[in-house]
């Protein structure tokens, strides 16, 4: 497929592009703080941006009726609504954390949560220096699962590429659930599943839940 990426000279954009040109896709159009890079028009749109980028990202989107794949975090409400209707005209998947394994996390989640009731609840993140927003997607994701308001601490150390724990005790006991991603290998990756997923879809709000 032909792919466009807004934020390609990112950390995020860079991995992506090269991990579908690994695979023998192509990658046409980019769109960063610089501005256009036009090549062919694009069969999808990925952006691994900035949410202030995220207008610019739409006005593309239904320039070349393509779909979206979005997981620039610290998204508004507002910028989560606009992208339910988009995909009214195209089909979007939208998600703060493209691994599988925080994906097994979240269905981890899912089996706890009911049965923690009094326990002392709290996530810990960690990300690389240079991340702009706190706390994380996934951690407000995490968090979103549980169902419940529980304190987030947010760490920026060098250069982590990911690390989510979910620490849940008692007055006996520590039970924890974490995840670390080795790379931003893991995140293309999904970005890849769900390009597949969604490719020939027309319309339609997902979820990397929905993909996996
Ligand atoms: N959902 C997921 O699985 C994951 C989500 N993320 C999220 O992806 C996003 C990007 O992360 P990362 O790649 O590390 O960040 P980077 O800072 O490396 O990349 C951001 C990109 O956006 C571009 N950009 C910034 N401002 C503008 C602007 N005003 N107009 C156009 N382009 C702009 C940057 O351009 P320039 O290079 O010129 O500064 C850069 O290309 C973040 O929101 C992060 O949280 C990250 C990993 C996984
Ligand atoms: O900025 C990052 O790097 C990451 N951001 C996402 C988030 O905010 O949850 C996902 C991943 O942990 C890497």
């Amino acid at each position: 497929m032909k792919i466009g990426i807004v934020g390609y000279k990112g950390r995020m954009g860079k991995e992506i592009r090269d991990l579908f040109e690994e695979k023998s896709h192509e990658f046409v159009w980019g769109y960063d703080k610089d501005g256009e890079y036009f090549q062919k028009n694009p069969q999808i749109i990925i952006d691994f941006s900035l949410p202030e980028v995220f207008e610019k990202t739409e006005e593309y989107v239904k320039k070349f009726n393509v779909p979206l794949i979005i997981g620039t975090t610290g998204l508004q409400e507002e910028q989560i609504e606009a992208l339910k209707a988009l995909a009214k005209e195209v089909p979007v998947v939208q998600s703060y954390n493209f691994s599988i394994g925080i994906q097994l996390f979240l269905k981890m989640v899912d089996i706890l949560k009911d049965k923690i009731d009094g326990w002392d609840v709290e996530i810990v993140e960690t990300h690389h220096r240079f991340k702009k927003d706190k706390p994380s997607g996934t951690a407000k994701m995490i968090k979103e699962s549980l169902n419940k308001d529980v304190p987030i601490s947010s760490l920026r150390l060098g250069n982590v590429a990911g690390d989510h724990v979910l620490y849940m005790a008692n007055l006996g006991e520590v039970l924890s659930i974490s995840h670390r991603a080795l790379s931003r290998r893991a995140f293309a990756e999904g970005v890849l599943k769900s390009a597949k997923f969604v490719i020939n879809k027309k319309n339609g709000y997902f979820t990397f839940t929905d993909v996996i």
